[in-house]
């Protein structure tokens, strides 16, 4: 049985890629190489180019790879770029999963893990937040992940196939065996944004708002580690395999930071001060978001290893020096 992930160039997707691979699994990547890198695919893997809303060669790959799993990465992830372009942001993230659910459908791909979020609950009022608030997303990059839970849910009451929505919390860190890390250009990710800074490859850093109703009046996110998030998928896919019933599952550690304390965490690891500048509100941004991530505990046995921001923080900056080395190349 061969896997398929989608976006398996990118972040994430890339270390569900080695998680896959070192777990003796078959996995196919279908990536438009938009934002990932074909270099970051594992070799064990192989890399397919092209779209997820080309629902020919989606469906050619289910027939001939033999899939009949789908962990589906693909999508565009930019908070204030979605509020700036919502119709791009429901084109890429709504209408070409729908694509992409279709074939698997009519493919007759048995289980799919898609990437949700947090932004799904927009600024909950009661935290940690379970799966069952209501969402409220306060952007559009929000909305179109939940339009995507929602179309799963209903073609999976239609159709015979299980999903797991896994809403994920703010990701961050690297491979801790330095195989894989966060590459992306310009990227917006605080820590990421933060390591290149602190690795003086950006002359400083914004803190987006410091007038939140927050305890240090910046924004708080749920930090989690990228390989244990990856571990999440793999004991979902486990789940559903089993005959687990479909379910959302939120993937945060159920603690938050506030910008400030990640950007001091940043300052300790890496031993030195950097230029960091106070600036407005980012559009979009929520005020505090932190996980009841007791449902994926529970539910598929989920046990994170690397609850430890310093330690997060240790492997973006290992990860964002070899990068450093790469590039010089
Ligand atoms: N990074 C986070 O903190 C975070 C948090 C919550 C959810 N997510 C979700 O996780 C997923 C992966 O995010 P990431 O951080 O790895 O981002 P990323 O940009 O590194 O990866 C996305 C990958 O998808 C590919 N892609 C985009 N559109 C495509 C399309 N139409 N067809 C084929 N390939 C396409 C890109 O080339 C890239 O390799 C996204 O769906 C994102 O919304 C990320
Ligand atoms: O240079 C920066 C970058 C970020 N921030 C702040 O740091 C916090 C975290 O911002 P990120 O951009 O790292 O992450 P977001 O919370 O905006 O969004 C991330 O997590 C979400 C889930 O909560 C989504 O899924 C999304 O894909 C992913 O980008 C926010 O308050 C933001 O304003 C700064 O102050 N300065």
């Amino acid at each position: 049985m061969t896997v398929l992930v989608t976006g398996g160039a990118g972040y994430i997707g890339s270390h569900m890629v080695w998680d896959l691979v070192d777990a003796g699994e078959s996995v196919v990547v279908l990536d438009r190489l938009s934002t990932g890198f074909e270099w970051a695919v594992a070799p064990e893997a192989e890399l397919v180019v092209g779209d997820i809303a080309d629902t020919a060669l989606v469906s050619r790959l289910i027939a001939e790879k033999g899939i009949r799993e789908i962990i589906h990465f693909a999508g565009s992830i930019v908070v204030p770029e979605s509020v700036a372009d919502p119709l791009g942001y429901y084109l890429n993230n709504t209408v070409a999963s729908r694509a992409l659910l279709e074939a698997a459908v009519a493919g007759g791909v048995k289980h799919f893990i898609f990437s949700s979020t947090a932004a799904v609950y927009g600024s909950p009022k009661a935290m940690p937040v379970p799966e069952t608030q209501a969402p409220a997303p306060e952007s559009p990059y929000g909305t179109s992940k939940w339009m995507t839970e929602l179309m799963l849910r209903d073609a999976a009451a239609a159709h015979p196939f299980t999903f797991a929505a896994l809403r994920y919390f703010n990701v961050a860190g690297a491979d801790p065996r330095g195989r894989a890390g966060q590459s992306t250009r310009g990227a917006t990710h605080l820590i990421k944004v933060a390591s290149e800074t602190a690795l003086g490859k950006r002359p400083f850093l914004e803190v987006f708002g410091d007038d939140y109703d927050t305890p240090d009046g910046t924004c708080v996110r749920d930090y989690i580690h990228v390989s244990d998030l990856a571990a999440a998928h793999r004991r979902a896919l486990d789940y559903l395999r089993a005959g687990g019933d479909s379910l959302v599952a939120n993937c945060g550690y159920g603690h938050g930071y506030s910008v400030l304390e990640v950007l001091d965490t940043v300052r300790r690891v890496v031993g030195r001060d950097f230029d960091v500048r106070m600036a407005g509100r980012r559009p979009g941004d929520a005020s505090a978001i932190v996980a009841d991530a007791s449902l994926a505990r529970q539910a598929f046995g989920w046990e994170p290893r690397y609850d430890d921001l310093p330690l997060i923080v240790r492997h973006a900056l290992d990860w964002e020096e070899a990068l450093g080395r790469r590039n010089a190349r």
